[in-house]
């Protein structure tokens, strides 16, 4: 029964071969089974089981229930061994996946039973992804530092200091600053001042916006940042209760959506594959990004999401490669990384289509 929680069904060697820029992926939502397996192994007394930390294919939960998802594997990820270890997994995973630059975000913990604190918290990240990079690992690895919408006004400034001093102090491993957390908790009025902040400073800002219905407010508050790219927004085109106003802001912007479509149909705030937003976006030619969210939780990886992208709304192979040779553009990488990605992208080109 074990095998059941594994990941059901592997993309079609295309898409596995694609290379691919995953600009959404928190850090613990990202944990795979396997990787769970060696934390419930660590910490038997927690008596945590495989179905308490992934929902599997066909099932659906509740914003609510994934949320409790991830205090689990909080419990699971306490120390600065499990940090490293999980980072390294993870990292390991979507370079195996094909993902040739990856933007990881992750909510600086401080776990007081154990020590740790948020600076080490994100210190240990960094010194994974920087080992990675010291084992030839293929891929390009940067960090956004995340806010939890729920801690508030003042946890959101100290969360950008940390992020700021990051910045500065790592040679661009920390690129910017992400909003998540319970989208139903807090208001985004009370985060402004360090959103603002942030973005003065230079950390570039990724922002969870209208994932759940009647945000209009909020959203509409906080484009007049403007975040340099969203998270989700489900919700911003009228059809769905959002307004051509909302539209028209990310629009005129050209502010890239990062999209998850397996988080959302598993979240249920879309009803299925076919009625995902990607089609409003993608149609109108908006730069969309396809991601996976939480790619442990929800049992998915990268390519599996650019198949389910295609075989949903009919993109030829052709449509694919541009999708993912686009999502370039909107990475938080400097002009030179941006420029040796688009080569490789020319370079690998022969392997995918052979
Ligand atoms: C409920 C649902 C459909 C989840 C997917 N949509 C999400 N929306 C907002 N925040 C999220 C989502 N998925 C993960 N997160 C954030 O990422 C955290 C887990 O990764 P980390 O501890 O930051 O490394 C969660 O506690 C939450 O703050
Ligand atoms: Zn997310």
């Amino acid at each position: 029964s074990v095998r059941l929680f594994k990941m059901e069904k592997q993309a079609d060697i295309f898409y596995r071969e694609l290379p691919k820029v995953e600009l959404h992926a928190h850090l613990n939502g990202s944990v795979s089974f396997q990787t769970i397996e060696k934390l419930i192994a660590r910490k038997p007394h927690l008596n945590i089981e495989h179905n308490m930390t992934a929902i599997r294919n066909g099932q659906r939960r509740t914003m609510d229930e994934c949320f409790r998802v991830f205090k689990v594997i909080h419990q699971l990820v306490d120390t600065e061994e499990d940090i490293f270890m999980v980072a390294k997994d993870v990292v390991n995973e979507f370079a195996a996946d094909g993902v040739k630059y990856l933007e990881l975000r992750s909510t600086p913990r401080e776990e007081i039973k154990t020590g740790l604190t948020k600076r080490r918290y994100v210190e240990t990240v960094l010194e994974a992804v920087k080992q990675c990079k010291g084992d030839g690992v293929d891929i390009d690895v940067r960090f956004l530092v995340a806010i939890d919408r729920r801690n508030g006004t003042e946890v959101a400034m100290e969360t950008v200091k940390l992020a700021e001093d990051f910045m500065l102090s790592t040679d661009g491993l920390v690129v910017g600053l992400d909003l998540s957390g319970d989208p139903t908790v807090g208001h985004g009025r009370d985060l402004l001042p360090a959103l603002v902040r942030a973005k003065n400073c230079g950390l570039k800002l990724a922002l969870h916006l209208s994932e759940v219905p009647s945000q209009l407010e909020e959203t509409e508050l906080l484009l007049t940042l403007p975040p340099d790219r969203i998270g989700h927004g489900t919700f911003l085109h009228p059809d769905v209760g959002g307004s051509q106003t909302l539209v028209d802001a990310v629009v005129k912007n050209n502010i890239p959506l990062e999209l998850c479509l397996t988080s959302n149909v598993k979240g249920q705030t879309v009803p299925c594959y076919s009625e995902h937003h990607f089609k409003f976006w993608y149609q109108m030619g908006h730069p969309s990004v396809i991601c996976t969210d939480d790619k442990g939780v929800f049992s998915t990886d990268l390519s599996q999401e650019y198949e389910l992208a295609a075989t949903t709304f009919g993109l030829s192979h052709e449509d694919v490669w541009k999708l993912s040779q686009q999502a370039i553009d909107c990475t938080f990488a400097p002009e030179t990384l941006k420029q040796q990605l688009k080569q490789r992208w020319i370079d690998l080109r022969p392997r995918v289509f052979r």
